[in-house]
């Protein structure tokens, strides 16, 4: 009794497509389950890495194109917005038209960038603050620099917001490491050098101004120290990654007192700094106002960067930091000014259709909007309690699990299963995005024009930062979605500890209510189980069940789960990447994913074992002569087919919390019996290392 409804028969055909049955599944799983898929594909000029998991995220745009280009008479207001917004995006030829203006024009606001403006110092240098630049990029442009404030939940008290002072998290370059400049981060630090270059003499050509490219470069080349020494006074991820370190909480008075900051003899009131941005919402913050500061060393070392530098190099590094991302929304000629750039640090040779760009741009920003047209197109309902069932069972082998951890005392077993059932789940939409006054309200203070994109992205800029910092005296809605619906993914979210499977990622090879169950649970039920084990990985775990950053594990239990995830740490480490030019994974950075892997694969496949004792084994699907066992695992690893660019491969390596997707079907199948059992592995197999990991 063979299945042969579509569902079937397009799943069976997808698997055998993408597999390549001649190479041996204990050899190389992974060459296994896609080289079928390798042949096949040629990643696109347009794309930095190419994947099953990126085919779903293309394809989603495509549908996400239909409903923006569509009118509908009478739709909620918020729909036309983001409607409008999506026309003045895909607006090329006003776009063109209208040249850099929309940015000469706007720079004066930020006092300029010195280096396309002739006598800076008479017009902005002599009334310049660092405090004032600081804050006006922040509070009106979302661009946090140098001292890096936000107002975000409080990770001892989850239920409030609080102001935060952390080191600046976003550099030009990829990562600190590529200030380097040498071996595979060379071109990409020319390539940066040049884009400056470039833009700084379009920029002064357009506004008619005489170019000396040996100027230029001298300013050009400070500003690149200058960052460079700011990524080097950063702490490494590796010294962030314990919450409990990174907690400092003090006094807004204190930062005047602890961490003085001087700029040409100028000092850096941290008081006036922060009044200057809330008083654009109207909130007064007095010096006795609780803050944490995420990075005091960093601030420390600032400020011996800050004794080597001008004012004039300052305003040259952060409103560089500020145009450089606001060429997108430029013609032709300013956008070219960035290809170089990308290709190096992406190894892309075109943009990607405008159309991409702009139902992406307008999704990320207008993301209720957009998900309810995406929801309304293509999300069925029926899929929502399937994953309930699915969410329960998984949930219940997690809890179950506990008891074979030998390593956990009962205490903290105790504490681990009360978070565990605490979990909440939020699946597909949140309700409110089908109520359109709610959707109306959400939006209502944005309007945009189809005529003005660069002006409906600065709208957008500050409506995104006002919204954050109006959060500081208002309670923290646990209800609130930590995503829109119309995107390819998942998440935990450790202070609200909750999971959250978005409409975008319940569909095939994940999910599809039609297909197999064993196909299911090794998508969408190792996702399910990856996003319950991140409560419980090197930085959930330290949360407790209401989100609150307290320590609920006794001293040696801690002390056993460090033990068992150094053995995923060097396992994960000695993973070396041909494509990253044989650069190690950093096993450090990607502890946490590689635990949610890991704990996710074991609980999605005991739930379906468990599914198959309750209701029976599954009809065998057609053409493929492979036990449901075996397509667990099959379907699980071609999630991953796919490949990078060689640019890509150097920069995910450095800041992708998740490692490259073969090595985390490799890593995770290595570390599972399961697996072998399944396949008839014997020992001696590349997929059976002698000794394996396990942490849940
Ligand atoms: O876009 C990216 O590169 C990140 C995608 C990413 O991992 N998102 C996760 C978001 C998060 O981390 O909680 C959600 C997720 C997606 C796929 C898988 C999976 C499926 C089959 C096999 C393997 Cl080894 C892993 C596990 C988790
Ligand atoms: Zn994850």
């Amino acid at each position: 009794e063979i299945c042969t409804t579509a569902d079937c028969t397009q799943s069976a055909s997808r698997l055998i497509e993408n597999m390549d049955a001649n190479v041996d599944p204990c050899d190389n799983f992974y060459q296994y389950a896609c080289g079928g898929w390798l042949k096949k594909n040629i990643i696109p000029e347009t794309t930095s890495r190419y994947s099953t998991f990126d085919i779903l995220r293309d394809e989603l745009e495509v549908i996400l194109k239909g409903v923006l280009e569509k009118t509908v008479e009478g739709e909620a207001a918020a729909l036309t917005k983001a409607k409008t917004l999506y026309k003045s995006c895909t607006n090329e030829s006003l776009i063109e038209l209208r040249g850099g203006s929309p940015l000469l024009d706007m720079l004066p606001d930020v006092s300029e960038w010195p280096i396309a403006v002739d006598n800076w110092e008479t017009n902005y240098g002599r009334t310049w603050r660092l405090e004032d630049v600081i804050a006006k990029l922040n509070e009106k442009y979302g661009t946090l620099l140098l001292v890096n404030f936000f107002v975000g939940t409080d990770d001892r008290d989850s239920t409030s917001h609080i102001i935060h002072f952390d080191q600046q998290t976003s550099l030009g370059l990829v990562s600190r490491d590529y200030y380097a400049c040498t071996g595979p981060y060379a071109e990409a630090c020319r390539a940066y050098e040049q884009f400056m270059i470039d833009l700084a003499k379009l920029m002064r050509k357009d506004r008619g101004l005489a170019i000396n490219e040996t100027r230029i470069r001298e300013e050009v080349t400070r500003v690149i120290d200058l960052e460079r020494d700011i990524a080097n006074a950063t702490d490494t991820p590796e010294d962030r990654n314990n919450p409990v370190l990174l907690y400092n909480k003090m006094e807004l008075g204190d930062l005047n007192a602890n961490f003085t900051l001087e700029v040409e003899s100028q000092l850096f009131d941290w008081s006036y700094f922060t009044a200057k941005i809330m008083n654009t919402v109207n909130i007064s913050v007095p010096d006795t106002e609780k803050v944490i500061n995420y990075s005091p060393n960093y601030y420390r070392r600032l400020n011996l960067i800050l004794a080597k530098y001008t004012k004039r190099d300052l305003q040259n590094y952060m409103v560089w930091r500020f145009a450089m991302n606001m060429v997108v929304g430029l013609s032709r000629a300013y956008r070219d000014t960035r290809k170089a750039f990308r290709k190096a640090l992406s190894g892309t040779t075109s943009e990607a259709a405008v159309w991409r760009q702009c139902a992406l741009y307008v999704n990320n920003n207008l993301e209720n909007a957009v998900g309810r047209l995406y929801v309304q197109e293509a999300f069925s309902e029926k899929s929502k309690e399937l994953m309930e069932e699915m969410i329960k069972g998984i949930r219940e082998v997690f809890i179950s699990n506990l008891d074979d951890l030998t390593w956990m005392d009962a205490e903290t077993k105790k504490a681990a299963e009360e978070k565990a059932r605490a979990i909440r789940e939020r699946i597909g939409y949140s309700d409110n995005i089908m109520d359109g006054e709610y959707l109306n309200n959400e939006y209502k203070d944005l309007s945009y024009s189809a005529e003005e994109y660069f002006e409906n992205i600065l709208q957008n800029l500050e409506y995104v930062q006002k919204k954050r910092l109006r959060k500081l005296r208002v309670k923290v809605n646990k209800e609130e979605w930590v995503t829109g619906a119309a995107v390819v993914n998942a998440f935990y979210s450790s202070s609200k500890n909750q999971i959250v499977f978005p409409a975008g990622i319940l569909q095939p090879p994940f999910f599809s209510k039609g297909q197999a169950k064993s196909l299911n649970y090794g998508g969408i039920g190792m996702v399910i189980g990856h996003e319950i084990t991140h409560g419980f990985d090197d930085n959930g775990r330290n949360y407790d069940k209401d989100g609150d950053l307290k320590d609920w594990w006794t001293p040696d239990s801690t002390q056993r789960f460090l033990e068992l995830s150094k053995c995923i740490v060097d396992q994960y480490g000695n993973f070396s990447w041909d494509l990253a030019s044989g650069l190690h994974l950093n096993g450090n950075n990607t502890l946490g994913e590689n635990i949610a892997d890991n704990g996710g694969i074991r609980q999605a496949y005991q739930a379906y074992k468990n599914y198959v004792k309750q209701h029976g084994e599954e009809p065998p699907l057609p053409g493929i002569d492979l036990s449901h066992d075996q397509l667990f695992f099959l379907n699980f690893a071609q999630v991953w087919c796919g490949t990078h660019r060689p640019e890509q491969a150097v920069n995910s390596i450095k800041v992708d919390v998740h490692s490259p997707g073969k090595f985390r079907v490799l890593g995770s199948l290595q570390n599972f019996p399961e697996f072998a059992k399944a396949f008839n592995c014997n020992k001696s197999s590349y997929m059976v290392p002698d000794n394996i990991c396990r942490v849940w």
